[in-house]
């Protein structure tokens, strides 16, 4: 079964009263499979942000069906929006999104404290993922004493511990110098190989992308192109380069 399905995806902007509205979400069709890994590719303003803010419920469709593990999110209120998000969709923001007055294992647990889960039950998910992660020597700190490339790391562990059906990148390596940024991304990628998280990234980056098992770019909100990585990462990081050249995605 998909974990995400989109039938006809459309969002028009500012489309009221007989006005033309810009159309950022052009008709759009996606399916991703339970543990895959998928990118998300395009020139700016091709609808990238967009389409996380529409599968992230943060924006209505204007219409078309977006199916996240089951549930068509279209149909759902505000409330319940809300509520399906923290259970089952994951994060990963650019900018980290820590919250600055919580330790690194309270933003990591944040899900779980929210669905009142029992200490102990937190602790055993917690110790064996913080480890996988590399930081659990700094569990203890604030958000400020620590790099950005750990930064991420906590919040690719706070994304991934409530198990949700799909983790949500936005540019994930962004902040990150060309290290951390190799690091996260082997992070993500193990994380779907041995984990088997589902992973839909939005990215500029042909590094970061070349991690992923597969590319869909989009341009003026529709699907242009898709391609798949044979397991070589240096020769899909050599495809994506080819197919940015042809659709124009290079960062303006
Ligand atoms: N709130 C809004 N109101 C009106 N038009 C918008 C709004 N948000 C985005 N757009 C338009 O929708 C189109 C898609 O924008 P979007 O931000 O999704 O592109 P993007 O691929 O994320 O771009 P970038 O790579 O620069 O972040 C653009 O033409 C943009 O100007």
């Amino acid at each position: 079964m998909g974990v995400i399905k989109l039938k006809h995806l459309v969002k028009v902007y500012n489309a009221y009263k007989g006005a033309n509205g810009v159309t950022a979400i052009d008709g759009l069709n996606l399916h991703v499979g339970k543990g895959e890994f998928t990118g998300i590719m395009g020139p700016s303003g091709s609808g990238k942000t967009t389409l996380l803010n529409l599968l992230s419920g943060v924006d209505k469709a204007t219409s078309g069906e977006i199916v996240i593990d089951g549930q068509d999110i279209t149909k759902l209120s505000k409330d319940q929006m809300a509520l399906f998000r923290r259970g089952r969709i994951g994060y990963i923001f650019q900018d980290f999104n820590l919250l600055d007055s919580l330790t690194l294992k309270e933003n990591i647990a944040l899900p779980l404290i929210l669905d009142k889960r029992d200490p102990q039950e937190i602790e055993a998910k917690l110790a064996p993922l913080m480890e996988f992660l590399g930081i659990q020597d700094v569990r203890d700190k604030y958000p400020y004493h620590i790099s950005g490339g750990q930064k991420q790391r906590v919040a690719a562990a706070r994304a991934i511990v409530n198990e949700p059906a799909v983790v949500l990148a936005d540019e994930p390596t962004g902040n990150l110098d060309s290290k951390s940024a190799h690091q996260l991304m082997s992070i993500l990628a193990s994380l779907n190989e041995n984990m088997g998280s589902t992973i839909l990234m939005v990215t500029h980056d042909p590094f970061a992308a070349s991690f992923c098992k597969r590319i869909l770019f989009i341009k003026d909100g529709k699907a242009e192109l898709e391609i798949r990585s044979s397991g070589d990462r240096k020769a899909f990081f050599d495809k994506i380069l080819e197919a940015q050249s042809v659709i124009g995605g290079v960062p303006v």
